[in-house]
């Protein structure tokens, strides 16, 4: 413990009672026997709790106390560095076998506290995953590019040889110290390849340079920070640790210096080095605020030399579209709080098919039940690929169901598919699901004793609850603030991908850092996979092969199959389980609790349609309780639920497609990669299909007699390839949540708000939300 008293300098009363804290608690730790469910783990000298063999350990030379411990347990063994357990390897054929033959399972870095300190998750060496593959692949090819395994690199070395050998020269044989000299030399080979050129042994910024880089390697690897990466706590007490930090942050300070004075000289047609490099890859990637601000002002200056087009190329007529400004398009005449209503409006001057300009960006727009089907449905492959918008790139990456493509999209939507049937889509064991939460619901909407409430949180849980019982295999509790915080942040998403200024931001993506609502949506975006990450690894620890509880689990399996047949071409990999279950759990939650919120509100507005439900479902359900098999009897609530989705329209402009070639629609040409817009609105309002397009009317499904009918030109879940995919389980659900609570609650407006004032305008995010509103539930039971 000498060792100990040493590194802590200037202890005060705080670590020690720590210390002693721990230390009691350690009487409570048990050892481990070393074995776990899935097989034995590497021996190891007994180690104690807490300090583990930190007592055994030569923290000067820990290499060799760990050659001596090899000795005894082997050439794979276990050593507790304090609290934390670290497998050694040793030996030729051990250390080949790990990182050679079995390169991928050995191949990630073990980041130690220290590194992740120091190096916040940048660089090369001390990180994983995307971030190192990219950057270690980007340095490789520089290396090459820039010398490594090349004649210059060659010429270089021989070049630096000469000016060493002058140092040694000037010693005229008396004795000396190589090291400076030596690692000048050695500096000045990876500075040229870096930095484009070598420096002079005299220059003070470099010598200062070489020198930081091997003291930060030197204490590095000290007793303190050793120490520091088993107990971080103790960072702030100790003297190396203090001095490492101060170091590293004068040196990427120095560096920093170093690369603005490279930015500075930079000539695009000659790169010096990796740096040059990196910043032309950099400033392609990067879109600053100035430079597109300047880019717009040029192509403003542009515009007036810029004819708006004529609307046709070699290959036919373009829909035609109202007049737009450069650059800005058509966007001063776009009400981007609503934009699906101005597009309405256009379409009653320029038809059924007609292009508007969101900012620069093209787009077709498709308006009226004739016309969506006809692309959608009789042209599916044509119009059946998603559009490349950027904020959904961004979040996105293409992976997932909702906004992928091609073999990706076909996957995963293959694969969700086929598991939310065995999980209960469309079949009995949903109908139980929604039943079950049927009565959870009723219990909070009755606990409020017909006092006036806000619906919307309970209702998005009961909906959240479904589609969580699908993909996790279990549904949450209301008070479960884990899971509220996760369909708060998929809601609250939703609300902003539609928000005026993410259609701002879509249309010029350089505006991103300065919009608020950008930054909010990457970073509750980021925290929600977070979480997603984590619900997935506590059902990864807790899977059993024999029992698949959901769609989690299915994918657990079928990523580790592949992983273990050595397949490298996959789409089942963990980002692409996280963002299918993201889109999994935004889409089946927000629509669907949407919706109902919309039917109890009609249902409130209109007094006399409520009561022709209820008398419907008492006559023909009386107090049982409502199932699937019910809907055939109950013509007029069917009809109503359906209404509720025709005139809600939740939402409005579909999701954007892309034509996947060049085609011909009703004589326009429309060309490939064009982003369509099929306006779900324009059907679900089109007045040649529907008697009272913009009223509140259950008889647009029901013919002379009552009984139900179907309408095609009822496309609230699309149609075509892209056709929702939940569409059959949010039809149960609403079914089932509709019918229960309308049998045992009588929903009317809050006293004194007379049902006239119920407002029905929307609130607009992605989907159409009822405006903040409360409702009475009165129990009819
Ligand atoms: C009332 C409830 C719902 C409505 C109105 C609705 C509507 C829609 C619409 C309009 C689309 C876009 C289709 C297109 O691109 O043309 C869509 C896509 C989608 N919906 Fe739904 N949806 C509902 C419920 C659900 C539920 C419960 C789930 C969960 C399983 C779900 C999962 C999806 C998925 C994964 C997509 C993307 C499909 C793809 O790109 O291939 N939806 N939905």
């Amino acid at each position: 413990m000498a060792i100990l008293e040493g590194l802590l300098q200037g202890s005060s009363a705080f670590p020690l009672l720590v210390a002693a804290l721990l230390l009691l608690l350690a009487y409570l730790y048990a050892a481990g026997n070393g074995s776990t469910e899935k097989g034995k783990e590497p021996p190891g000298p007994k180690r104690l709790p807490i300090l583990g063999n930190l007592l055994q350990l030569d923290l000067q030379k820990p290499y060799e106390t760990l050659c001596e411990l090899s000795k005894t347990y082997g050439s794979v063994f276990t050593v507790h560095f304090g609290p934390q357990k670290i497998v050694i390897l040793s030996g030729y054929k051990t250390v080949k076998e790990a990182l050679v033959s079995r390169a991928e399972e050995f191949g990630d870095r073990g980041v130690s506290p220290i590194f992740k300190e120091l190096n916040n998750g940048h660089g090369l060496i001390f990180t994983n995953g995307d971030q190192w593959k990219e950057m270690r692949r980007f340095a490789l090819t520089n290396l090459r590019d820039f010398g490594m395994g090349k004649k210059s690199s060659e010429e270089k070395i021989i070049e630096e040889t000469r000016y060493l050998s002058d140092v040694f020269d000037t010693f005229k044989g008396k004795a000396f110290d190589t090291t400076q000299p030596v690692n000048y030399a050695v500096s000045n080979i990876i500075s040229s390849i870096v930095y484009g050129s070598r420096f002079e042994y005299s220059d003070p910024r470099f010598k200062d340079m070489v020198n930081r880089a091997n003291e930060q390697i030197r204490l590095g690897g000290t007793p303190a920070i050793q120490l520091y990466n088993m107990f971080p706590f103790l960072g702030p007490l100790l003297k190396n640790w203090r001095r490492l930090k101060s170091k590293s942050k004068e040196h990427i300070e120095e560096m920093r210096k170093l690369i603005k004075e490279l930015q500075d000289t930079m000539n695009p047609h000659e790169q010096r080095g990796f740096v040059d490099s990196f910043l032309m890859r950099k400033q392609k990637v990067e879109v600053s605020v100035a430079f597109p601000l300047l880019v717009a002002a040029l192509l403003l200056l542009l515009a007036y030399l810029y004819a708006t087009g004529n609307g046709s190329t070699e290959k036919g007529k373009e829909p035609p579209g109202p007049k737009r400004l450069p650059i800005l398009g058509n966007l001063l005449q776009l009400d981007l709080q609503k934009p699906y209503e101005t597009l309405c409006e256009f379409s009653k001057k320029y038809g059924s098919i007609f292009t508007v300009h969101f900012g620069p960006q093209k787009m077709v727009v498709l308006a009226g039940y004739k016309t969506v089907k006809e692309a959608l449905v009789s042209h599916a492959d044509e119009f059946g690929d998603r559009a490349n918008v950027p904020i959904f790139m961004d979040l996105y990456k293409g992976l997932g169901i909702v906004f992928s493509n091609g073999d990706n999209w076909k996957e995963m939507r293959r694969f969700a598919l086929s598991n939310l049937r065995d999980f209960g889509m469309g079949k009995k064991g949903s109908e139980e699901k929604i039943i079950e939460e049927t009565q959870y619901l009723s219990e909070v909407f009755e606990s409020f004793k017909g006092k006036a409430f806000d619906t919307t949180q309970t209702v998005n849980y009961a909906a959240s609850n479904i589609i969580s019982s699908i993909v996790y295999g279990s549904r949450f509790e209301y008070g479960d603030s884990r899971f509220k915080d996760m369909v708060h942040r998929a809601n609250e998403n939703i609300r902003l991908e539609g928000s005026a200024s993410i259609h701002l931001y879509n249309m010029f993506p350089w505006l991103g850092p300065v919009l608020r609502n950008w930054r909010k949506l990457i970073s509750t975006t980021k925290e929600h996979f977070e979480e997603i990450r984590k619900l997935i690894k506590e059902l990864q620890d807790s899977v059993n092969p024999h029992e698949q509880r959901g769609l989690v689990d299915c994918f657990l399996m079928r990523k580790q199959k592949v992983e273990e047949s050595g397949q490298k071409e996959t789409f089942f990999h963990q980002e692409n389980m996280v963002i299918s279950v993201a889109h999994l759990f935004a889409a089946g939650t927000d629509t669907t609790g949407t919706t109902v919120r919309w039917g109890l509100l009609l249902m409130a507005k209109y007094p006399h349609i409520q009561d022709r439900v209820q008398e419907e479902i008492d006559r023909v359900i009386g107090g049982r309780q409502p199932v699937v098999e019910d809907r055939k009897s109950l013509p007029y609530t069917d009809a109503v639920i359906h209404e509720t989705q025709r005139f809600a329209n939740i939402v409005p402009m579909s999701l954007p497609h892309t034509t996947s070639c060049d085609v011909h629609l009703q004589g326009y040409f429309i060309k490939k990669g064009t982003t369509v817009i099929p306006l779900l609105t324009s059907v679900l309002r089109d007045e040649s299909e529907w008697a009272k397009p913009y009223v509140f009317h259950p008889e647009h499904f029901l013919d002379d007699q009552g009984r139900f009918i179907k309408r095609d030109a009822f496309m609230p879940f699309s149609a075509g390839r892209r056709v929702c995919l939940g569409e059959s389980l949010a039809r149960m659900e609403l079914f089932l949540f509709f019918t229960s609570l309308l049998q045992r609650f009588r929903f009317t407006a809050s006293p004194g708000v007379l049902e006239d004032e119920l407002d029905l305008t929307p609130t607009v995010g992605l989907t159409l939300n009822p405006s903040p509103h409360k409702l009475c539930a009165i129990s009819r039971i």
